[in-house]
């Protein structure tokens, strides 16, 4: 049978994203609403609730919006891609390789919460260490990150390409979330099983698609013994039988001389890299990923297979 598929918000950055993503598949029909009535309320209440699978990819609040305009249906299943949902208990957190159990725990889900891009990265990183007990109980960890500047969506795409806004952004890479109470740090502290918030420092570069994530280390004060080469080891173990992550061989990153935040820009897949010299004080863990792939619409689309396969 064909599912039925309605994205709330196709007609901006992520939405759209999906949308190419799904152009050429015959196992799914798109329910789609013209461009003008993207905000038409009972247009949009209509669709939501003649789809199997609502794809919301709107801010936050509209997202609840869209979630009550489905509270009398028991049918439609549900992927947010906003903040508004990923710490809520009755959502499925939609990072399938996150651990063992959360593929299925995905496919089986009526409500399912699409990672952020950055949290994809940092909780890539950091659960496989907490649940291997290298990363101890209170270790301050820090996150600091550059993204593509789609990741800030239809305006921030507006404020980078058009320098004749008032608003336009003329950086090449600037630092925000000075606050350092970025919306994503919750997530990042609930699914990366991390008793302390992390410190989490965003950017963003004068790119459209890519992101870097670095998790730095100091090896004296994670759990005694751990070594570049066991931190390896744990996230290779962690991640063997998917073909989503990768952790790059240590040999291969030691040959490394720089990383190009583009690099998996236009592809769905995350790689992870332990960067640090045997034997040293400290090691920097990096993941790389396209924040409008493995970070948002790639996400949601194998979010949705999973759902799917049910
Ligand atoms: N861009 C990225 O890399 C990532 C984005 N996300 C999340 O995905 C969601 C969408 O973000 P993104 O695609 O970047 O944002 P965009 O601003 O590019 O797109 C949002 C879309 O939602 C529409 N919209 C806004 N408010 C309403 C409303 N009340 N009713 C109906 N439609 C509405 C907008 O219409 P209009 O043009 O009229 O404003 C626009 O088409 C957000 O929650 C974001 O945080 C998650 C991970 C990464
Ligand atoms: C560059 C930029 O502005 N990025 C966005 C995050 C993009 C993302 O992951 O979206 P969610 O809001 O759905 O989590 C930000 O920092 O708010």
């Amino acid at each position: 049978m064909t599912a039925k598929i309605f994205i709330d918000g196709e007609h901006g950055t992520t939405g759209l994203q999906i949308r190419t993503r799904m152009a050429d598949r015959r196992d799914v029909e798109l329910l789609s609403i013209p461009e003008a009535e993207r905000r038409n309320a009972a247009m949009r209440e209509d669709l939501l609730n003649s789809a199997d699978i609502a794809i919301l990819c709107l801010p936050d609040d509209a997202s609840r919006e869209a979630v009550s305009m489905l509270s009398g249906n028991n049918k439609v299943r549900i992927i947010d891609t906003s903040t508004a949902h990923r710490v809520a208990p009755d959502w499925a957190y939609g990072f399938a390789e996150m651990d063992k159990a959360q593929g299925e725990k995905i496919r089986s889900a009526r409500y399912v919460a699409n990672p952020g891009c950055y949290p994809t990265g940092a909780i890539g990183l950091i659960r496989p260490l907490r649940a291997a007990g290298i990363l101890p109980d209170g270790y301050p960890v820090s996150v600091n990150a550059v993204s593509g500047y789609t990741g800030g969506g239809k305006q921030m795409i507006a404020q980078m390409e058009d320098a004749s806004r008032e608003d336009a952004i003329s950086a090449n890479n600037f630092l925000y979330g000075l606050t350092l109470k970025h919306k994503h740090v919750p997530e990042m502290k609930i699914h990366g099983l991390l008793d302390r918030a992390p410190l989490f420092s965003p950017s963003v570069g004068r790119f459209p698609q890519g992101m870097i994530v670095q998790v730095p280390l100091f090896l004296e004060d994670l759990s005694d013994g751990t070594t570049i080469e066991s931190i390896h080891q744990a996230l290779v173990a962690h991640y063997t039988g998917q073909d989503i992550v990768t952790v790059v061989p240590l040999e291969e990153s030691a040959q490394a001389a720089r990383i190009d935040a583009e690099e998996l820009a236009g592809k769905d897949t995350m790689k992870l890299f332990v960067f640090g010299t045997p034997g040293g004080a400290h090691v920097n863990l990096v993941a790389l990923l396209d924040n409008l792939g493995k970070g948002a619409s790639g996400a949601a689309v194998q979010n949705m297979d999973l759902m799917l396969s049910a």
